[in-house]
């Protein structure tokens, strides 16, 4: 049965990073351990400094056994996700910076004036035309 995950950012899971508060990311996953700080046969200081980033490589380098493997499952509470907009790319849009105009303002614009020029200069044609017919 599929189960459903909860999803955290790198920067929510790093911030907790204290002895009251302390997650650990280990290969993705999102670990609340603690209650487990003083069982750690490893000690807590280990623990809390692998806060803050995926501690994957000291986890491995560590040589845990297949007993602390099934046992982090108990303190799985999620998995990292990367930033929704490198998901969905429509979303990335509304994050990038707006492309630097050369127009200042709207009156810098061109086609703000083309429409009563054109005006201007038809007026002044049938004025001319005008004038000439007497
Ligand atoms: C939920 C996460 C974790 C669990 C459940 C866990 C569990 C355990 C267990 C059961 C041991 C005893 C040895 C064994 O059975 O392998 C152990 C030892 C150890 N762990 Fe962890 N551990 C976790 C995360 C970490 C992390 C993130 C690090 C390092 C960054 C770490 C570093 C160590 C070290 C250095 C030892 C000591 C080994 C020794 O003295 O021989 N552990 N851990």
């Amino acid at each position: 049965m599929p189960t459903l995950t909860r999803l955290y950012s790198m920067q929510e899971a790093a911030k907790h990073t204290t002895r009251e508060d302390c997650w650990v990311v280990i290969d993705g996953k999102v670990y609340d351990v603690t209650k487990y700080l003083d069982d750690h046969p490893g000690g807590d200081d280990v623990l809390i400094s692998a806060t803050g980033r995926d501690s994957a490589e000291d986890f491995e380098d560590a040589g845990h056994s297949k007993t602390a493997r099934e046992l982090m499952k108990d303190y799985c509470i999620g998995e990292i996700h990367e930033s929704c907009a490198n998901v969905i790319p429509e979303l990335e849009i509304f994050t990038k910076e707006e492309e630097p105009s050369n127009y200042t303002s709207m009156f810098n614009h061109p086609t703000f004036w083309a429409f009563p020029a054109a005006i201007l200069a038809l007026s002044v044609i049938a004025a001319a035309i005008r004038l000439r017919r007497g």
